[in-house]
């Protein structure tokens, strides 16, 4: 049944009150006006309007153009904001507005940006392909969650049209370098992980500090670039393949929404250093189920349980050397494959290494969701692209 109020919830939406994340949202009578926003079914919620009109000592953190004040303000802040928002729900309704009225901005002013590759599947896939006769897994692999810094700079919000990035492209075959668009270019479906809380430099998040500091999560599509990647990754890692767009979903969602989502990690089979060892934490795995489509077709089903690093390793990770966190420091947990064929998170996977990858045109759409509370299931939107032709624009047949 479609959503004709916003009391008019259907059963079973994953964006019920299970759910409700947090967006930048503006309305065409006010598009200088952005605004933190809800999602509530069809609908979103002026969660500034609202929290003027209920008299919310929490409002000046909601009338703003990005979620970083509220990110900034802490747990307890975030705890009282969600419960707050509960109430709202059923106020007046001239402070919902539907969905496809509005438009959605890139939620957070992003600080630094890293990226992980903490899916064993993909790494021990991605190695077979890239380092063919070499152990797929490198020796430090079980030992710590390699990462590497993006580039925070081009983070775009799902719906952004990404550009078919050019650049040096060399088969081994080939007896120099050419210069031109990708003609491998490539998906990466991602989970990402927004820090709220900052940390002082010297002081490591500890695995139970990590529900202290994150604020919330999202998807991701780390597009890459695999020819330009494979020539300029030696011996420094990910460059310019990868720099050139990063898409996050508009939505994110609270931590706290996927508690009944938590579950336990794979097996650990190597001994971790005390900073990383969660043999005794909470559950550090979370159930999201994502889908991968390409055109309307899905083309995969990757799940987040499988991932081997946990977020809130991540973050001990990121901080153990004495890395300060700011607001808005983002990260994300590298390519979501699972052991199946059908469960693979990037296209250079799906086909072997041996494509098709992306055609201009084509549209990239991944979505999630977790098990919510009481046979509730939790949205968490979605993040969608279209790649249009290189800037010089040269065509380029699918490949
Ligand atoms: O050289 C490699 O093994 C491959 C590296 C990546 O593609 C990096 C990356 O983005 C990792 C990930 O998303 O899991
Ligand atoms: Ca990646
Ligand atoms: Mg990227």
């Amino acid at each position: 049944m479609p959503q004709h109020s916003p009391r008019d919830l259907p059963e079973g939406d994953p964006f019920g009150a299970a759910a409700l994340p947090y967006g930048i949202f503006t309305t065409p009578d006010a598009p200088d006006r952005p605004r933190v926003g809800v999602r509530y079914g069809a609908y979103v919620l002026d969660a500034a309007a609202a929290a003027a009109a209920h008299g919310s000592p929490h409002a000046p953190l909601l009338a703003r153009p990005t979620l970083n004040a509220l990110m900034a303000a802490g747990r307890p802040t975030w705890q009282a904001v969600r419960a707050e928002i509960r109430t709202w729900l059923d106020g007046s309704e001239d402070h919902f507005h539907p969905l496809d009225e509005v438009t959605l901005h890139l939620p957070f002013e992003v600080a630094d940006y890293v990226d992980f590759y903490a899916s064993e599947h993909h790494a021990s896939n991605v190695g077979r392909i890239f380092r063919p006769g070499a152990e797929p897994l490198t020796p430090n692999w079980k030992h710590l969650p390699i990462g590497y810094h993006g580039r925070a700079g081009t983070i775009v919000v799902s719906g952004t049209d990404v550009v078919r990035p050019q650049g040096q492209r060399k088969a081994p075959a080939d007896e120099a370098p050419t210069f031109g668009p990708s003609l491998r270019l490539d998906i990466e479906a991602e989970v990402g992980f927004v820090v709220g809380t900052p940390a002082p430099e010297n002081t490591p998040v500890t695995l139970d500090g990590f529900r202290d500091h994150v604020f919330g999560v999202c998807l991701v599509n780390d597009w890459s670039a695999r020819d330009i990647q494979a020539w300029e990754y030696v011996p420094l890692g990910p460059f310019l393949g990868k720099s050139f767009a990063t898409s996050v979903s508009a939505w994110i969602t609270p931590l706290e929404a996927l508690d009944a989502a938590r579950t336990a990690p794979p097996e650990r089979t190597h001994a971790l250093l005390p900073y990383l060892d969660d043999s005794t934490a909470e559950p550090g795995g979370i159930d999201l189920r994502l889908e991968v489509t390409i055109n309307g077709e899905v083309v995969s089903r990757p799940p987040f349980s499988a991932m081997y690093w946990t977020a809130a390793q991540q973050l001990a990770h990121m901080t153990v050397n004495g890395a300060s966190l700011r607001t808005g420091d983002f990260y994300a947990s590298g390519t979501v494959s699972g052991p199946e064929p059908d469960q693979l998170g990037c296209l250079l996977e799906l086909t072997a290494g041996k494509g098709p990858y992306l055609a201009d045109g084509d549209v990239v759409t991944i979505t999630a969701w977790a098990p919510g509370p009481d046979g509730t299931r939790v949205g968490l939107g979605e993040v969608t692209g279209r790649i249009v032709p290189a800037r010089d624009g040269s065509g380029t047949e699918r490949c």
